[in-house]
């Protein structure tokens, strides 16, 4: 229940716009039922004439009860999608300084199930739990005023059974959906998984003949999930009945305690009155046992949405900042860390200095700590013992921000986010202008692949849009790295995975940047570390030799 509490606090800025949808949501009940105990007492009263009078009300309640459920729902919906903006934003603003320490977790597809079906499955929790409960309660208070008025002995029936409906029947369908709840949201994750996982792979699956298997992976958790939407289905049917059978008994109530007291004042007319009032009250609490089934649902993905929000970031900005690094100068001074659940240390009492402006290269072998060690120079995790240092300032004193300001990285995995050149470009500098840009793509030696784009700098890149060679795109992450113009450089692999050719190229470019600059390189090859003034190798997290 805290999982839905914490959630639903959140949507407090909304209040007014709630408030207004129930209101509406109230009028609307309230005038459905007036309509049609108005109705049934003009016909059951007929044979007296009707007034004209009469007929004016009649009207201005069947539109009156229109005009409401229109206003509801436009306002009830539109609270609910500022309400999940909301959480969106605030889900965005708790992951981002996860981000990528504590993100890396969790699988994409299941972060993508939790950001996008998860955070809409809260809408039931505005839209059909909280606004119909309230209209529901309210219409049974107002309906055991109007009915006690006109006859107790049919009044204490109809709301014990209206109770019966709207808390009874509810109460069933939330036990027995509490369950599958859970359920059908963690298959729709492991669903949503195994197909990102497909997607992403599908040239090493197919060529390791494994696309049956991953398939039969899909095929699995889409029978769960189906099983889990069968055992919804089941249940809210069962409480549809249920509920139409509690209405239909509440009639025969109306009607046998009107049948007990026949010489009772108003006669026929009230009765009327009273079975349609009921019918309409029914109206109101029908959709609750839907509702509360669903919580066990709305709760798990309200869990699933704080587990990632609620996550201790790897790293904290300091509350008090020092003065700024006085100079570009690293340090690793006796760093040890070990990966949380890792049986050893990935660094372990490492000792390494460059000075402002010099070139440290670090080889070694797979798994030998190395990117380990830029991670920790990023900071995205904090050493366990020992401190890491730019110009003599513990990183842990300084803001995140103002570390990654300072640094530009190239790596092997660059990323080319799906959009176009110019946007590829402008999240190593936003303000840059079209020369600017121009200028960095020509020293990226990308000077002739812009010039066949069919639309240059706003051609579409990535996702369905031009395909980027390897090569091309390390040049589009070298040319990032000449933009951001940051006075350190860590390159990690800068040149893996290209032919020897575009190596040489790489580097060339990358020599004039180099200029003046801390540099720090990690490669398997030689060609980038000729460049350094010296290099270290790392073993199992130890440094073993440095050479100058
Ligand atoms: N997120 C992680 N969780 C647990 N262990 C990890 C994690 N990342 C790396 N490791 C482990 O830490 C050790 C060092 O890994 P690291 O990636 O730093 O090595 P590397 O020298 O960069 O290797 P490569 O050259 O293959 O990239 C390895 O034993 C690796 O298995």
């Amino acid at each position: 229940m805290r999982d839905l509490l914490v959630l639903l606090a959140l949507a407090r800025g909304r209040a007014g716009w709630m408030a207004l949808g129930a209101g509406f949501a109230l009028t609307a009940t309230a005038t459905g039922i007036a309509l049609l105990g108005l109705a049934g007492g003009l016909v059951a009263g007929a044979g007296a004439g009707i007034a004209v009078g009469a007929i004016a009300w009649l009207r201005a309640l069947a539109l009156g009860r229109t005009a409401a459920r229109y206003l509801e729902r436009l306002t009830t919906h539109e609270a609910t999608f500022r309400v999940l903006a909301d959480l969106r934003l605030w889900f965005f603003e708790r992951a981002i300084p996860l981000a990528p320490a504590r993100l890396g977790g969790w699988r994409g597809g299941d972060l993508m199930a939790r950001l996008v079906s998860d955070i809409d499955a809260l809408d039931g929790l505005y839209l059909r739990l909280v606004t119909p409960t309230a209209v529901a309660l309210l219409t049974v208070v107002g309906l055991a005023a109007v009915l006690g008025s006109l006859s107790p002995a049919i009044a204490v029936p109809v709301v014990a059974l209206l109770a019966l409906a709207g808390l009874g029947v509810p109460a069933l369908t939330e036990r027995a959906g509490r369950g599958v709840g859970g359920v059908q949201v963690a298959a729709a994750a492991r669903l949503r998984v195994a197909a990102v996982d497909l997607v992403q792979g599908m040239a090493d699956l197919a060529a390791n003949q494994a696309l049956d298997r991953q398939a039969a992976v899909i095929a699995e958790a889409e029978a769960g999930h189906e099983a889990a939407l069968h055992r919804q289905a089941a249940i809210s049917a069962a409480g549809t009945a249920a509920t139409q059978l509690v209405s239909q008994l509440a009639l025969v109530a109306v009607v046998l305690g009107w049948a007990a007291l026949a010489s009772g004042a108003g006669g026929t007319p009230l009765v009327a009155v009273a079975v349609l009032v009921t019918l309409a009250a029914f109206e109101a609490v029908a959709p609750l046992p839907l509702a509360w089934q669903l919580l066990g649902r709305t709760k798990a993905a309200a869990r699933r949405i704080r587990e990632v929000a609620e996550a201790a970031p790897a790293v904290c900005d300091p509350v008090r900042k020092g003065p700024p690094p006085a100079s570009n100068a690293l340090a690793l001074e006796a760093v040890s860390f070990r990966y949380p659940g890792a049986e050893r240390p990935a660094l372990d009492g490492v000792d390494l200095a460059v000075p402002d402006g010099g070139r440290l290269g670090i080889a070694g072998p797979s798994g030998a700590g190395k990117s380990t060690l830029l991670a920790l120079l990023l900071r995205f995790h904090d050493p366990d013992a020992g401190r890491v240092t730019l110009g003599g300032v513990d990183l842990r004193d300084l803001a995140v921000a103002d570390l990654h300001a300072r640094i530009g990285v190239l790596s092997q995995a660059t990323s080319i986010l799906a959009g176009s050149l110019r946007e590829n470009l402008a999240i190593a500098a936003p303000e840059a202008d079209e020369a600017t840009l121009r200028a960095a793509l020509d020293r990226a030696g990308l000077g002739t692949f812009l010039a066949a784009l069919p639309d240059g700098l706003d051609t579409w890149l990535g996702e369905a849009g031009v395909a980027v060679s390897g090569g091309e795109a390390r040049r589009i992450a070298l040319a990032r790295v000449l933009l951001k113009d940051a006075p350190i450089l860590l390159l990690d692999e800068p040149t893996e995975g290209l032919d020897a050719e575009t190596e040489r190229a790489v580097l060339a470019a990358l020599a004039p940047a180099m200029q003046g600059r801390t540099v720090v390189t990690i490669s398997h090859r030689p060609a980038p570390l000729a460049a350094m003034d010296r290099v270290a190798r790392l073993e199992a997290g130890r440094i073993v030799e440095a050479t100058d």
